[in-house]
């Protein structure tokens, strides 16, 4: 799977593709990244600038609309392979385990990253991409929003988890609406706190049921939300 990251600051992302389960998926060329700086499709070559003040007034800088349609369309046509185009914005569609899920079945994400107050509204009118938000909070970029989606959708492409298994038993993994159960490892006990006997008894129904149980407890206590959801699907399957 390919990505492509437009962004104003490329190094950003220096640290987190050279470390951990992304950099395993590069080097066994499962996923393959490429940055692209928006800077280099500005039309001054020597200061370089993208963005400029609102028209109507207002706080802050927006990023110009010609210099980001001139880089995410000579991005697109580096390659063949057709690409779902996602900007990231505090006002997209919320991205969740789903969207993940989906998105792991491209062949290709293009990712443009806004930084000031965001992009000039004709970026979206003619590059028509999908605007996704990560959640209800405001950061300074969308740069740290794409890595969240990156790592979501990379641990999904067959071979890049050592256990795909564990991507099954995740919380809200394939529709799941469940929070995951407790887990525990060595030691069994520590200062007091020992591991429930249910988990080292030997009996996998019993261990199963005492799971399932744990998981609707989490799940009532910090997420009812989903058990409404849950409910709701049971009674309507086809919704
Ligand atoms: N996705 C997402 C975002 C953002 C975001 C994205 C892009 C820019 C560009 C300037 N400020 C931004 C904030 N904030 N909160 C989210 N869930």
């Amino acid at each position: 799977m390919r990505f492509d990251i437009v962004t104003l600051f490329p190094a950003l992302f220096e640290g987190y593709l050279g470390e951990g389960l992304l950099n395993k998926a590069i080097k066994n060329e499962l996923v393959d990244i490429h940055r692209h700086d928006l800077r280099d499709f500005a039309p001054d070559s020597v200061h370089r600038p993208v963005d400029d003040k609102p028209f109507g007034g207002g706080p802050g800088m927006l990023i110009q609309v010609e210099p980001t349609v001139k880089c995410v369309e000579a991005v697109q046509a580096m390659s063949p392979m057709p690409a779902r185009k996602i900007l990231l914005t505090p006002g997209g569609k919320r991205f969740d385990q789903r969207m993940a899920e989906e998105f792991a079945t491209d062949q290709r994400l293009i990712l443009l990253c806004g930084r000031y107050e965001g992009f000039d509204q004709r970026v979206t009118d003619i590059w028509q991409p999908e605007e996704i938000s990560i959640g209800d909070f405001v950061l300074n970029g969308g740069e740290v929003a794409a890595m969240v989606i990156i790592e979501a959708v990379i641990r999904l492409i067959p071979g890049v988890l050592g256990d795909q298994q564990s991507n099954i038993d995740d919380s809200f993994s394939q529709g799941n609406r469940l929070l995951e159960f407790p887990q525990y490892t060595r030691p069994r006990e520590f200062r007091g706190h020992t591991v429930p006997d249910v988990l080292t008894g030997g009996d996998h129904g019993a261990i199963a049921k005492w799971r399932a149980e744990q998981s609707r407890l989490r799940t009532q206590a910090r997420r009812s939300d989903l058990l409404v959801e849950s409910e709701n699907d049971i009674k309507n399957p086809n919704a």
